[in-house]
């Protein structure tokens, strides 16, 4: 299940941060009903045969949450808590995320609510098919188009790609993050964490401060974390902390990333890597660090733990990852929290870019990917920035989040009221 973290749900805790923020716009009271709720969520029994011969079923999400300016856009996720309320907060991020890059999606998301560690490959391969197949009525390349998130990678979009295609044709669009073989972009894989560190420059350059100065510790060494990682020592940070489910490790001279790789590899954990310290469970979250990026699941800054975070900027790669009460901690103590609306939108950039090419049939290469997703992140950091800065008054600023959701709202409305939705 979903955790309640600080007395909120994962869903309750985004409607926060959306209300918040709707309160600094001119929106109706029933355009605010209606960008609180969803449009529209589907449930799926998802049976597995197991490779023992037993039999078992799982159940799988997708929410639609807004889709006034474009199709439903957003990732899937294989984790047990994904349940429908953890996919409603997840789909009500894709919205405002893809209205602050300015692309022409709605938000969406997917969940299966299981344990993928728990599968062999032919069983995750018959689980993603029939998961495809439950949810193919409401999907469609115009309609609504899955993405990987926690749990799910390319290898997933690939068999969700052929699972369409075996029903209603061949199309490549109707899935984004698929291996590059079969029609993906280059560099969607370290597209999310990648964009983390795009604006994390930009925000350590308009503190005055440089890289080569700040210490960087990152939860989570998955897809997003990874990649963070390696993007942020590129840029002349000093990573010395990863974690991941199996634990974490710590160098204070800064990791040596590809001995990280090399670890991860042979023992399917970055615990235990050659010449660094073993950190203990959340240890890694109050470590005497500048910059703390979350890369993992949501609700992991809480009160209980926020007064123990030393970090003085926070980059959201994962979505959530601090609950509101933390929030206004964080923003009380004057500390830079990069949202996750804002911080880990690289990844449907990059998604977007994909799609495009797939409709086109056009390829592009890294340098114009990369080169796209630095000049999109950067514009939105710069007008959620201005936005705040504009708002902030002697006693009170209204912080990135704020900013954030505020222009998100503004931009989804005014589409909604073009529409003619109301
Ligand atoms: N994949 C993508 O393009 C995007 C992902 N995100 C968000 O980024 C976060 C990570 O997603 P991915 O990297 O795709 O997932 P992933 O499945 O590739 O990696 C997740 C990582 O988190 C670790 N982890 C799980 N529980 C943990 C715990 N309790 N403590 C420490 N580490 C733990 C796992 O061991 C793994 O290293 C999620 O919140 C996701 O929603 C956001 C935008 C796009
Ligand atoms: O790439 C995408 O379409 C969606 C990525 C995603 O699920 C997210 O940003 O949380």
């Amino acid at each position: 299940m979903a955790e309640v973290q600080d007395g909120m749900t994962p869903f309750e805790a985004v409607t926060h941060f959306f209300h918040q923020a709707a309160d600094e716009t001119g929106i109706s009271d029933t355009t605010r009903d209606i960008l609180s709720g969803t449009y529209r969520e589907i449930r799926v029994q998802v049976p597995i045969a197991r490779a023992d011969g037993s039999k078992e079923v799982v159940y799988g999400y997708r929410v639609q949450h807004n889709g006034a300016r474009g199709p439903y856009k957003g990732g899937v996720r294989y984790h047990p808590h994904a349940d429908i309320d953890e996919v409603r907060a997840l789909a009500s991020l894709m919205t405002w995320k893809t209205a602050i890059l300015d692309l022409p999606f709605g938000g969406a998301k997917g969940g299966v609510q299981v344990d993928p560690g728990g599968l062999n490959r032919p069983e995750l391969q018959a689980l993603t098919r029939r998961y495809m197949s439950q949810v193919s009525y409401i999907m469609g390349t115009h309609r609504d188009i899955m993405a990987p998130d926690m749990g799910t990678g390319a290898q997933t979009m690939a068999w969700m790609m052929d699972a369409w295609g075996q029903k209603y044709g061949h199309d490549p669009a109707i899935v984004t993050g698929k291996p590059v073989e079969l029609g993906g972009s280059v560099g969607r894989d370290a597209a999310t964490g990648r964009g983390c560190i795009v604006v994390l420059d930009e925000a350590v350059k308009d503190a005055g401060r440089h890289p080569e100065d700040l210490t960087v510790a990152v939860q989570g060494y998955g897809n997003v974390g990874s990649w963070a990682a390696r993007c942020a020592v590129e840029q002349g940070y000093r990573v010395v902390a990863v974690s991941d489910v199996g634990g974490g490790i710590r160098d204070p001279r800064g990791l040596d990333l590809d001995a990280v790789d090399a670890h991860l590899e042979e023992a399917g954990t970055v615990a235990g890597c050659p010449d660094t310290e073993a950190l203990e469970g959340g240890e890694l979250l109050t470590l005497d660090v500048d910059v703390l990026i979350p890369a993992a699941l949501g609700g992991v800054i809480t009160k209980d733990n926020v007064d123990d975070v030393r970090a003085d900027l926070i980059v959201e790669a994962a979505n959530h990852p601090v609950t509101p009460a933390a929030d206004e901690v964080l923003h009380d103590r004057g500390v830079t929290v990069l949202p996750d609306v804002l911080a880990n939108a690289g990844g449907v950039t990059v998604s977007y870019f994909e799609w495009t090419q797939n409709i086109q049939m056009f390829h592009w290469d890294l340098d114009r990917v990369n080169g796209e997703l630095r000049k999109r992140m950067r514009r939105a950091y710069e007008t959620l920035r201005d936005y705040a800065a504009a708002r902030d008054g002697e006693e009170a600023r209204i912080g990135l989040r704020r900013a954030a959701f505020a222009v998100g709202v503004e931009r989804v409305a005014r589409a909604a009221d073009l529409r003619g939705y109301l």
